[in-house]
């Protein structure tokens, strides 16, 4: 169960998460009570100081949540946060039964959703705008008598403040007059711009005595822009989910709201040691969640510090700090050189420096090597992920460079499909090696498995690191047809030997041949440099 004394650095200012209640509202997230209870564990680890678990009464799943947090949670630095609505109109705050699944979910903070737009009261719930700040003030007070710390989240705040705006003053009023810790300003439609967001929460300062708090979607591309603004205006409670998670386009991103409040504003809102944990626990959610992690996202994407351009490389080389809003390493990422078509020499003796490449004194090979790069990618290559096949054709120019593994005789595969529905493939390498004529055939379940596998066994008494090596992944991207059937086509061929991977690339107007040059690759690379 989580504890009420939380040992987030300061106290004067609250991250508040809710990728298990507003992040599980994104299309295509399911939760199981499992993935929440371990979503739950993971943002602990980044030291936010509030964690909404979901919505008890409302969810089954979020109901047994909170039952097994109890025995199962043990957090250390967020408190558990239960959230739901004010009671019903018309009803008494001891017979709604949601209310009651608020109190039975035993958490030492309850957030409730409260209507502040005059427009939703009416309209919504379909009541009298008295009635709703009763419902507010009883809901409150009543779980304040049993115990609770209590957060209002004011929905559709800013565009009832528009309206309205003393109405939704009055509904805060209302809050902290019955107990509430916390009113936070929501923009639940996503709508605002950064200078509204400031603007409405200095003049709301300006009215209302109490802590408030932001949570901002991100209709406009500017859930995180804006919950900063509200921080600059006077806020100290922000709300965020992991990666951005939740409702139509989002929500803040609690990864980019931590990163910027600590490294850009300088609020120490998690414990120093934490920091370095964002990148890791980013991707971790996004597992949980069955989401591909956004490689471009701000702070922790795995593109988020890598480096294309040739001129940025150059720069970086004689400082990082040059081209980095911030060391990486301070979110716990880190700096990728690129070299593509765009590179320049700076980015390939980076790169060389990257890999453990010593090219101290080798300024024609590197010189060779953006040339290549530049022709190689004009045809379809791309090393940019391929950092296997892009060492090796660094190694290739400079002095004493190895030969390579075998000489090509000819290589064959045939692909069978036999009246049973089977499909094989059969392939036949016939390759030299320091003078010796070897000829293996192999079998698989397509010509590239089957070519893989009788080149493997061609070479593995030679080499025998080949006898651990196996692929991993195969990628196909065919880059622009020519018309009918014809097209170049790039294959990158992931490799493993257990240990760890490594990618290779080829490219060529036959797929077969462009598998075989990334598996060539593969099987060099396993051999010289593992
Ligand atoms: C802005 C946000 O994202 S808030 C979080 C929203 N999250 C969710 O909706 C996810 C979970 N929701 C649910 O499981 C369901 O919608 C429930 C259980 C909450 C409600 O389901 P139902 O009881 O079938 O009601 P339904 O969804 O049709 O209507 C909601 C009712 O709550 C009332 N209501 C809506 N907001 C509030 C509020 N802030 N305070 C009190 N009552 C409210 C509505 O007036 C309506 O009342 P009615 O039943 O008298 O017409
Ligand atoms: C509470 C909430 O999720 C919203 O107003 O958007």
């Amino acid at each position: 169960m989580a504890t009420d004394s939380p040992t987030a650095v300061s106290t004067d200012f609250h991250v508040f998460d809710t990728t298990l209640r507003d992040g599980a509202q994104r299309e295509g997230i399911s939760f199981s009570v499992a993935d929440k209870l371990a979503t739950a564990r993971l943002l602990d680890e980044i030291g936010v100081g509030y964690i909404e678990g979901g919505w008890p009464g409302a969810l089954p799943k979020d109901t047994e949540f909170f039952a097994r947090a109890r025995s199962e949670l043990k957090l250390r630095h967020a408190v558990l946060v239960a959230f739901g609505a004010t009671r019903k109109a018309g009803v008494r705050v001891e017979d709604d039964p949601q209310v009651r699944a608020l109190l039975d979910a035993e958490t030492p903070v309850v957030c409730l959703v409260a209507k502040s737009d005059v427009r939703h009261v009416r309209e919504a719930l379909r009541t009298t705008l008295e009635e709703n700040l009763a419902m507010v003030a009883d809901t409150v007070a009543h779980l304040v008598s049993h115990g609770r710390r209590v957060f209002l989240d004011c929905e559709h705040f800013f565009d009832g403040y528009a309206a309205d705006p003393d109405y939704g003053v009055a509904v805060l009023r209302a809050a902290f007059g019955a107990g509430a810790e916390v009113g936070v300003l929501c923009d639940t439609n996503g709508g605002m711009l950064p200078m509204g967001v400031a603007r409405v929460v200095a003049d709301v300062r300006s009215r209302v005595e109490g802590r408030l708090g932001i949570h901002c979607q991100d209709d406009t591309g500017c859930a995180v822009a804006n919950s900063l603004a509200a921080v600059e205006a006077g806020v100290t409670h922000v709300q965020g989910t992991a990666n951005g998670y939740g409702e139509r386009a989002g929500n803040a991103d609690t990864f980019a709201l931590v990163a910027n409040l600590v490294t850009k504003m300088g609020l120490p809102v998690v414990p120093p040691e934490c920091l370095a944990e964002l990148q890791r626990v980013s991707h971790a959610i996004a597992e949980l969640a069955n989401i591909a992690p956004d490689d471009h996202q701000p702070f922790v994407g795995a593109s988020a510090f890598a480096h294309k351009a040739g001129l940025h490389a150059s720069a970086i080389k004689v400082s990082p700090e040059l081209y980095n809003h911030l060391d990486p390493a301070v979110v716990g990422n880190d700096m990728r050189i690129l070299v593509t078509e765009m590179a320049g020499r700076a980015s390939v003796e980076l790169k060389g420096r990257e890999l453990g490449v010593d090219l101290e004194g080798h300024a024609d090979a590197v010189g060779r090597v953006v040339d290549q790069v530049k022709v190689l990618e004009a045809e379809g290559w791309s090393f940019e992920a391929a950092d296997a096949s892009f060492e090796l054709l660094l190694r290739s120019q400079l002095p004493g460079a190895p030969a390579p593994l075998f000489e090509l005789e000819s290589y064959r595969t045939t692909v069978e499909h036999w009246a049973n529905g089977v499909v094989m493939s059969e392939a036949t390498v016939k390759v030299h090696v320091d003078g010796e004529r070897i000829i293996s055939t192999g079998e698989g379940n397509g010509p590239v498995n089957a070519l893989d596998n009788a080149l493997r066994q061609a070479l593995v008494s030679r080499y025998p690191r080949l006898a651990d090596v196996s692929l991993a992944d195969y990628k196909v991207r065919i880059l622009g047809w020519k018309g009918g059937t014809s097209a170049t086509t790039r294959v990158l061929v992931d490799t493993t030997d257990g240990v760890g991977e490594w990618t290779t690339v080829g490219v060529h107007d036959n797929i077969v041949e462009a598998s075989w040059h990334a598996l060539v690759d593969a099987l060099t690379y396993a051999v010289r440099h593992r």
